[in-house]
Parts: structure tokens; C-alpha cells; sequence
């Protein structure tokens, strides 16, 4: 029987140690969102490092505790760094999580997002529209035709993509996290909903984005549905305390950073969720 006290105690320590830890992150990821990434781990008490090449991503694969990898924009150079990147980090064993942002536009990132499969993500984060299509790509029960995306923000809704997320957990043996009003984590056996945030996060870019590298932070630091969960938990706590703060989504973007970084791990915990077996 899964034990909500358990789950709690172990999304603060997940805290606690990023926070002591300063973990090393890398990530490749769009240039529309990489400094709000950037910000939002060392928000949360990571140590950022950001790099586009395949022999400094094999590096960092190798220096990092973990890494993040977001196919928001996409260049030619991506056909030699994602696959050599993702292979040295499965190869060490080290944790990462993937980003199919846009999964279904053109045709080099959708060759990409099949060829990583086999490299088993530590966590797969997305919106309900691109867990759908990923699931989709991989032939996953649950999963939709890549036709039905129409670029990076969502048109499905969280709980559509449950059967999609529970069959791509189950095929990387890693979590998946779907984001939305409510957030869905799960890793194949068990599932958190999470609560809170704010309608502004679908008003400013980076929302999803940052979410996925701040996962990769507490990858480092507690397993992958724990660490999915605990960043969907602060990321919904800090979206709640900047709503009441600011009247917009420049000062909210602004915010949500002081609130990412004062929230303490008791209150992330405290977080509203409820948990349910598949
Ligand atoms: N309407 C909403 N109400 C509350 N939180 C939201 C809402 N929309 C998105 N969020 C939050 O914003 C973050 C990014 O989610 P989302 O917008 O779905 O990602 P993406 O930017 O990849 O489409 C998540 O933490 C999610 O919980
Ligand atoms: C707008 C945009 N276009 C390509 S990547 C990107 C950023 C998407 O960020 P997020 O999914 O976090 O809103
Ligand atoms: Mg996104």
C-alpha cells in the first residue's frame, strides 16, 4: 500500500539535498526558454550549465548528475548531439529527462524523438498534448497520431493523457510527469495528481520548460517519480503565492522565481495531492 507520510518525507529530503548539494545540471534546450530554466534550478539550489555541441553535452553527460534535454527549437547540429548525449548518459546510468516539446513538427525531430527511445529517459515531462503524441510515436497504448499536434502549448486535457503516461513509465521503467491545470505523475504503478499553480503559467513561455530542468534537478537527489513530483509540487506552490502578489505575467515570471526559491520543504510537501494505484 502506497503511504502518502512516506511519499512526503521523501519529497523533502529530495529538497533538502538539492538545497545542500548544489547539484551540476546540464541541459540542451530551446533558445526561446533557456535563461528562464537556467534561473529556475538555481531557484530551487541547483547549478546550471547549458551547452549545444556533442562533445561538451557527452562531457557534461559525464560531469553532471543529471541532464535535461528540451527539443523546443531545433537545429541540424541536434542529429549529432541528442542521440550521442542520450547513449553516454545511458550508458553511465545517469539520470535524464526529456522534453518532447512540439513532438510532431518536421521531420528530424520526430526521427530524433524515436531513435531516443532506446535510451530510456529517467523521466518523460510534458503537456497532456505531447505525452499523447510521444505515446503515439512510440506505438504506446494510449497514445495519439502525431497529426493532432499543433505546436508547443496544449490542446488536450491532463487526465486523456493517463493511459499514455502510465504506458511510457512502463516502457522506460522511469516516471512521467504530464502538466496542466492539475499535474499527473506517475511511474507506471502508482499516480499523483497535483495541485495549485496559476492561470498565468499558461500566460508567460517557459512554464513547461523550466518544469522539465527543475525535475532533472531533483533527478539528482530522490527517484525519478519522486523527484517528478516534488518539482510539479514547488512549481504549483510557487504559482499560487506569485498569483497573489502580482497583477500580470511580467511580474509573475519575476516572481515565481522569489517563490521558487523561498518555498521551504515543508510547505512543498504540504502541497496539495492525492495519489491513486493504476
Ligand atoms: N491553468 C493552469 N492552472 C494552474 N497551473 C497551471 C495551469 N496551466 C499550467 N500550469 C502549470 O504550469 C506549469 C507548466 O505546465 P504547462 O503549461 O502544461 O506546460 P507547457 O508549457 O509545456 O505546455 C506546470 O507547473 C503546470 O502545473
Ligand atoms: C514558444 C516556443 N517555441 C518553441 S520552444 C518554445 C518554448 C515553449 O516553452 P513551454 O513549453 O515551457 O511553454
Ligand atoms: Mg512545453
Amino acid at each position: 500500500m502506497i503511504n502518502k507520510k512516506d511519499i512526503q518525507n521523501q519529497i523533502i529530503q529530495a529538497v533538502e539535498i538539492v538545497r545542500r548539494e548544489n547539484p551540476i545540471v546540464g541541459s540542451i534546450t530551446n533558445t526561446v526558454t533557456i535563461n528562464f530554466v537556467a534561473n529556475a534550478q538555481l531557484a530551487v539550489g541547483g547549478s546550471a550549465a547549458m551547452v549545444y555541441l556533442p562533445d561538451e553535452g557527452e562531457f557534461l553527460a559525464k560531469a553532471s548528475e543529471a541532464t535535461y534535454i528540451n527539443f523546443g527549437t531545433f537545429i541540424p547540429l541536434y542529429e549529432q548531439t541528442l542521440p550521442r548525449v542520450s547513449k553516454a548518459l545511458h550508458e553511465a546510468r545517469k539520470p535524464w529527462v526529456l522534453d518532447p516539446v512540439a513532438v510532431g513538427i518536421g521531420s528530424l525531430r520526430t526521427q530524433l524523438l524515436l531513435e531516443l527511445k532506446k535510451y530510456k529517459p529517467t523521466v518523460i515531462r510534458g503537456n497532456a498534448s505531447e505525452i499523447l503524441a510521444l505515446a503515439g510515436l512510440w506505438e504506446l497504448e494510449g497514445g495519439t497520431a502525431l497529426s493532432t499536434v499543433r505546436g508547443v502549448d496544449s490542446t488536450d486535457s491532463v487526465t486523456s493523457a493517463k493511459n499514455a503516461a502510465v504506458a511510457l513509465a512502463k516502457c522506460t521503467g522511469g516516471a512521467v510527469a504530464v502538466s496542466g491545470k492539475t499535474d499527473l505523475i506517475t511511474d507506471g504503478s502508482v499516480i499523483a495528481f497535483s495541485h495549485g499553480g496559476s492561470h498565468f503559467m499558461g500566460k508567460i513561455t517557459g512554464a513547461g520548460c523550466s518544469l522539465g530542468g527543475v525535475v532533472a534537478v531533483y533527478a539528482t537527489a530522490a527517484s525519478p517519480f519522486i523527484a517528478a513530483l516534488t518539482a510539479s509540487a514547488v512549481y504549483n506552490l510557487a504559482g499560487t503565492r506569485a498569483e497573489k502578489k502580482v497583477d500580470g505575467p511580467g511580474s509573475f515570471q519575476i516572481q515565481f522565481l522569489d517563490e521558487l526559491y523561498k518555498a521551504n520543504a515543508g510547505d512543498i510537501a504540504n502541497n496539495p495531492f492525492e495519489i491513486e494505484e493504476v
